[in-house]
C-alpha cells in the first residue's frame, strides 16, 4: 500500500460536478490507495454515484482533477477505462443470455485477446462461484447470483481497480455475504476496490477505509475503527460515561448525515425493480 499520489489508485482533487443548479459533487478531495478496499458511504443524494461516474470517465470532469493510477480521467479517458472494472447500480446483465454469454460479451467489449477469452471467462465465472450455473439463462438466477455474474463481467478484463456502486442493494443477508466474499478475495491480484454501500455493517466488516460523503464532499474519513473510536472520544468529552458502548459506524453515519438506512431482498426481477427505484431519474 502506498500514499504516493502518482500511484494512488484514485486521486480526486477539488472535483465538482453540477446538474443545473444541483451541486452533486462539490469540491471532493478523495484518495484511494492502491490495494485497499475503500467504502464510499453517504445518504441518498450525497453525490457518490456522480463521483464514481466522473472517476469511470462516464461523466466529464468540469472542475477539479481526477487521476486513476496517475492517468488524468479528463485527458486520458481510454487509459483510465482500460484499468477499470465497473459494476453500476443499474442491471448490466442480460436476462436473455446465459451467464457464460454475458461474461463473454464483456470479454469482447474489453478486448480480452481472443485466444485467452474462453479461459478468462471460465476463470471469472469460477471466481464468483458460478461455474455450475454458467450455461443457465441469467433470467433464472437469484438476485445474489445476478450480482456475482455482474462481478464476473467486471473481473474478466483483470482490472487494477474494481468500482462497485451498491453491489448488495436488494439482496438478502446471505447473498450479501456471498457477494462481499467474492469482492474481497483479491490478495492474489492486489486489485484495488472502490465500493459504495448504504449498509454500515458491511462497510465496517469489509472496508479497509471509508469516506462518509454528504452534500458532495467527504465529511469523515478513516478506518471504520478510527471513525467509531473518534465518535466515542467526542461523546466522552461531552460527558458520556466511560462504560458507554463503543459507537457503531451507523452512529458515525448518523452524526455526519442524520439519515436512515434500508434493507431489501429478492430475485432477478426484484433486483431490477429495486435498482430501478434506487436509480436517479434524469
Ligand atoms: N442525471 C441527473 N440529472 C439531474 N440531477 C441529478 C442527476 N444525477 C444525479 N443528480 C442529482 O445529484 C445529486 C447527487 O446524486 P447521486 O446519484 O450522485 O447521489 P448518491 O449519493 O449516489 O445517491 P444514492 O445513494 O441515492 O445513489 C442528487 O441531488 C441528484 O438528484
Amino acid at each position: 500500500m502506498t500514499t504516493d499520489s502518482a500511484t494512488d489508485a484514485v486521486a480526486c482533487t477539488g472535483l465538482a460536478h453540477a446538474f443545473g443548479d444541483t451541486k452533486a459533487v462539490d469540491g471532493l478531495d478523495l484518495t484511494v490507495r492502491e490495494g485497499e478496499v475503500f467504502g464510499l458511504l453517504g445518504p441518498n443524494g450525497a453525490g457518490k454515484t456522480t463521483a464514481i461516474r466522473c472517476i469511470t470517465t462516464l461523466l466529464p470532469v468540469p472542475s477539479g482533477m481526477v487521476r486513476v493510477f496517475g492517468h488524468d480521467a479528463a485527458g486520458d479517458r481510454m487509459a483510465v477505462r482500460r484499468l477499470l472494472g465497473y459494476v453500476p447500480q443499474q442491471l448490466s446483465a442480460d436476462s436473455g443470455l446465459t451467464g457464460r454469454e454475458n461474461v463473454s460479451l464483456f470479454a469482447r467489449v474489453f478486448d480480452v485477446p481472443r485466444r485467452e477469452r474462453a479461459e478468462r471467462v471460465d476463470q471469472a465465472l469460477g471466481a464468483v462461484g458460478l461455474t455450475e450455473a454458467a450455461d443457465r439463462l441469467a433470467g433464472t438466477y437469484s438476485g445474489g447470483m445476478v450480482r456475482r455474474l455482474e462481478l464476473a463481467q467486471a473481473l474478466v478484463s483483470a482490472p487494477r481497480l474494481l468500482i462497485l456502486d451498491e453491489p448488495t442493494i436488494g439482496l438478502d443477508p446471505i447473498a450479501r455475504t456471498g457477494v462481499w466474499e467474492h469482492i474481497t478475495v483479491r490478495e492474489a491480484t492486489g486489485m484495488t476496490v472502490l465500493v459504495t454501500t448504504h449498509y454500515m455493517d458491511e462497510a465496517d466488516q469489509y472496508c479497509d477505509r471509508v469516506g462518509l460523503m454528504h452534500h458532495g464532499r467527504i465529511r469523515a474519513l478513516g478506518t471504520p475503527a478510527e471513525l467509531r473510536q473518534g465518535l466515542g472520544e467526542r461523546r466522552r468529552a461531552e460527558g458520556a460515561p466511560a462504560t458507554a458502548p463503543l459507537p457503531t459506524l451507523e452512529d458515525v453515519f448518523r452524526e455526519v448525515a442524520g439519515s436512515g438506512l434500508d434493507e431489501q431482498a429478492g430475485d432477478f426481477r426484484d433486483v431490477r425493480s429495486t435498482r430501478r427505484t434506487a436509480r436517479r431519474v434524469g
